[in-house]
């Protein structure tokens, strides 16, 4: 805005939804918006989702032109169908229709690949899911959280993303982690009490702000904003014009600008070279733009997303859905996993073991005090969803006999992960109520008044046997009616449960694949570390040392980062040292995984690069996963970097071919063109050749890849690229050398005949080098293409060598060659190959030090992105 000095307008921001509503009281805000305590009815939430539209910062779907678009997009791509039409106008008729029907059929291929591939990310996404909790109508509802409208309730738990912009109603030591949107580290302790007008975004202690997690703590609140009117919305949105590349793009985006810089350079060269040997312009202009197009990887997009596409189909296939397909790429740079132990490294199936009474106890008394302390009524016992070690408890033989129903519950303390424990009050008909408390010894022993020596001996004997052990205790509790954590104190310690839960037998396979795979793993558990570190001798994990949650806490961020690359197992770990640990972990190395099922995993898998959860796993763990194992299984997962990494190996090869062959092939014509008399090639002809060629690359996404490129991290090193590229960019200019030679001293050949013999030279030779850049090892030998890339390789190669015999020879100007050509081509191939070869095993020797690959952290964008992948509609995004 440009304005007399002393008179600049500043328009004052309009003060958001969010924070306006946070310094009015939360019923002023809940009758503003005209909902109430029960919530919206269904239809007042359908009339309101129709006027504010769906809660979405993103939308998603393949648009066709938008698609197309990106094909034409390339000015080399424009001056040429204009130089085209000119010359049509100059009187090369035939000659700018050639160009353009090549031409289009080119647009067509790139865009029919990229299309399916943008359908395929489409389908993945519709078929997404991420829902809240919603009160409507006064019923607890799942509902998607694309259809959340202003005035709706949503009730808010542990490890949830707040789906909207809530003005909080109800907090029960709620906390929220609210960097996504504030980068304030510290979870954010929430209550409803108003906050001063004008206050700012980090300050809205009465608020849960959309996209941030819920750290600790339950609440509800009252929608104010939906979508691109939330405080997380307008950072979305603002940030979509920006996609954050990620490492791997931005590789490919590199190398294509070096390629486009390479080819303007050379392009100009020619160009000004012809005009200065008197050429004539139009046709020089065309010649000049031809080779700038056979540089260019135009497919590139094409090929990356058709890898994509057919990765995720791949995965799927082995039982793993991505949530979105970068994520394919992340699980290729795994380097470190860490993950629960239960269901992953046990067999998860947790059965109850015996009873361990101390003292003077009978062993079934420890037993129904035990079944007392569970979340379920002894009046009318009811055990369905029930935590795995409580409904272990009541699925044993001695449960069905024990007399829980002569005890009234009076109260309870339910189980939490923090705390590690859960209590009852209870009282048997005609007695006084006692507190019961069972839990992690760890957590119960210091509640008791006194351990004797026999008791901790005892403890240790059950560790030792590797089970998993939880502690019972009691005090009498005369006229206690309602039930805290203080009452918890001066406890007897009454005896043990034992538990078992064996190793699963084919993990130590999968542990031996993944670090085969360079993946590293780790184990974050709740339990104890005798446990743990038991279940990591049987499965001969080298256990490097343990870190327990307390040792966690003692340690500042950066001692943390330390102690945690060292440790291998961290055990008795609360859910938010879990997640700190994750973040500590993620300051070096690459991608860092985390595989969880449970609540208490929840904010983990919201922290690491890479959250992975299973298909049984609870609600909001599931949700905060980007990757869903179908099978609890580490080997699927194996099975998934190992995917990550084919499709990134295969990109490699594509690129590889670009820059050595294909290079080549064109750096060699257009030196030809200033050295002889002629055109080499004709601009058509040029064009044709690099569609014959582009064709027979889209087969690669298909190939095979050996296994020694599987076993690291993949990731970009665009200074071996340009090595690759000098080393066999002039090996294949060697080679065109040698056919002009051939062609013109042998043969005599006039410029049809030597186009002709130079077009099937260069077909073969840039299309069939593929056999030897695909792998490190010996070609055709010990590592072989996949069919659909030998089958379209080889009939390329026969579409090239027929087209001179073709009916159309005579319009694309090719004319019939000598036999005698075919046999000096074969020896020429050959010498090539073998040629190529050796270079090849030179430059893997001594080129290419493999080097580690660097450390990579990704930016706050790409968090963002993320978090706003759950709020995507179909349709674009309404402004
Ligand atoms: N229902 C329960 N009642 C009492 N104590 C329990 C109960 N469930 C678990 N515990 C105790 O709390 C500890 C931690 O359990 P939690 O479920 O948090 O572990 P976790 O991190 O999920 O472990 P894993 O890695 O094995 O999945 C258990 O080792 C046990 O001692
Ligand atoms: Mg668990």
């Amino acid at each position: 805005m440009t304005g007399a000095p002393g008179t600049a307008v500043v328009a004052a921001a309009p003060i958001s939804p969010v924070r306006a509503a946070a310094a009015r009281d939360a019923a002023a805000v809940l009758s503003e918006e005209a909902s109430s305590a029960s919530g919206l009815s269904d239809a007042e939430a359908a009339a309101r989702l129709a006027r504010f539209g769906p809660n979405a910062v993103r939308g998603h779907r393949a648009r066709p032109w938008r698609v197309l678009g990106r094909q034409v997009r390339s000015p080399i791509l424009i001056l040429l169908f204009a130089t085209a039409i000119v010359s049509a106008f100059v009187g090369q008729g035939t000659e700018a229709l050639i160009i353009a029907v090549i031409l289009v059929v080119s647009v067509g291929l790139g865009f029919v690949n990229e299309f399916r591939a943008e359908q395929a990310a489409d389908a993945l996404h519709d078929r997404l899911r991420h829902t809240s909790i919603v009160l409507r109508g006064g019923v607890r509802r799942s509902v998607d959280v694309t259809e959340l409208v202003p005035g709706d309730l949503v009730v808010l738990s542990v490890g949830a993303v707040v789906p909207a912009d809530l003005r909080l109603v109800e907090a029960n030591g709620l906390e929220c982690d609210e960097s996504i949107v504030t980068g304030e580290a510290h979870a954010a302790a929430k209550s409803v009490a108003p906050v001063a007008a004008g206050a700012g975004v980090g300050d809205l202690s009465c608020c849960a702000l959309m996209g941030t997690v819920v750290h600790a703590g339950g609440g509800t609140g009252v929608v104010v904003a939906t979508g691109g009117s939330t405080e997380f919305g307008r950072i979305a949105v603002g940030l979509t014009a920006q996609q954050p590349q990620t490492e791997f793009q931005r590789g490919l985006g590199q190398f294509s600008t070096f390629l486009l810089l390479v080819a303007i350079i050379l392009t100009t060269l020619i160009f000004v070279a012809a005009l200065l040997l008197g050429r004539p312009l139009i046709e020089s202009l065309l010649f000049s733009l031809a080779i700038a197009v056979g540089i260019t990887p135009q497919l590139l997009p094409a090929v990356v997303s058709t890898s994509l596409a057919a990765g995720s189909r791949a995965l799927a296939r082995r039982r793993v859905l991505v949530k979105r397909m970068v994520c394919i790429e992340d699980l290729g740079d795994l380097d470190l996993l860490v993950t629960d132990k239960t269901g992953t490294l046990t067999t998860g199936r947790i059965v109850f073991d015996r009873s361990v009474p101390l003292d003077d106890v009978e062993a079934d008394e420890v037993l129904l005090l035990g079944l007392l302390a569970t979340d379920v009524d002894p009046a009318a016992p009811q055990t369905v969803g029930l935590n795995a070690l409580d409904a272990a408890l009541w699925q044993s033989e001695e449960a069905a006999a024990a007399p829980v129903s002569a005890y009234r519950r009076l109260d309870a303390v339910p189980f939490d992960h923090e705390r590690r424990m859960a209590g009852a009050l209870v009282a048997a008909t005609g007695s006084a109520p006692i507190v019961v408390v069972k839990g992690a010894p760890e957590s119960v022993l210091p509640l008791c008044a006194e351990v004797d020596a026999s008791a901790t001996a005892a403890l240790q004997q059950l560790y030792a046997a590797g089970s998993r052990v939880i502690a019972i205790a009691t005090r009498p509790a005369g006229g206690l009616t309602a039930l805290t954590a203080d009452d918890e104190t001066g406890l007897t310690l009454r005896g043990y449960l034992a538990f078992v839960d064996g190793v699963k037998p084919d993990a130590r396979a999968s542990l031996e694949r993944l670090a085969g795979l360079g993946v590293g793993v780790k184990i974050a558990t709740g339990d104890s570390a005798v446990v743990a570190e038991r279940v990591c001798t049987e499965l001969g994990m080298p256990a490097a040392g343990t870190l327990t949650g307390e040792a966690v806490d003692a340690l500042d961020d950066a001692q943390l980062a330390e102690a945690a690359r060292a440790a291998t197992i961290f055990a008795r770990v609360s859910p938010e040292q879990k997640a700190r640990i994750i973040r500590a972990l993620r300051q070096k190395g690459r991608a860092v995984g985390f595989l969880g099922d449970g609540v208490n995993d929840a904010l983990a898998l919201h922290s690491a690069d890479i959250g992975i959860s299973v298909d049984s796993a609870v609600d909001v763990a599931k949700d905060a996963a980007d990757v869903l194992l179908l099978d609890k299984d580490l080997d699927v997962l194996a099975d998934g970097v190992t995917e990550g990494r084919r499709i990134f190996a295969n990109t490699i090869k594509y690129v590889l071919m670009g820059t050595s062959s294909n290079f080549g092939n064109m750096f060699s014509a257009s030196i030809a063109s200033v050295i002889l008399p002629f055109l080499p090639m004709l601009p058509g002809q040029i064009l044709l050749n690099n569609l014959l060629y582009d064709s027979s690359q889209l087969a690669i996404p298909s190939d095979n890849v050996d296994a020694e490129q599987l076993a690291a991290p993949s990731h970009w090193d665009i200074g071996a690229i340009r090595r690759f590229m000098l080393l066999f960019g002039p090996i294949s200019s060697l080679f065109d050398f040698a056919t002009f030679g051939l062609m013109i001293f042998a043969f005599h050949a006039a410029p049809p005949e030597f186009r002709s013999g130079w077009f099937i030279e260069s077909i073969a030779t840039q299309t069939l080098i593929v056999f030897v850049i695909r792998t490190r090892r010996v070609p055709f030998l010990r590592s072989r293409a996949s069919l659909p890339l030998a089958v379209s390789v080889l009939a390329v190669v026969a579409i090239g060598a027929w087209l001179p015999y073709s009916p159309l020879a005579g319009v694309l100007g090719f004319t019939p060659l000598p036999a005698l050509f075919f046999l000096a081509l074969v020896g020429l191939v050959l010498v090539y190959l073998v040629l190529v070869e050796l270079a090849k095993v030179w430059y893997y020797a001594r080129l290419s030090a493999p080097r580690a690959p660097e450390e990579r952290r990704r930016a706050y964008p790409f968090r963002v992105a993320r978090r706003a992948a759950r709020f995507t509609t179909r349709s674009p995004r309404p402004s």
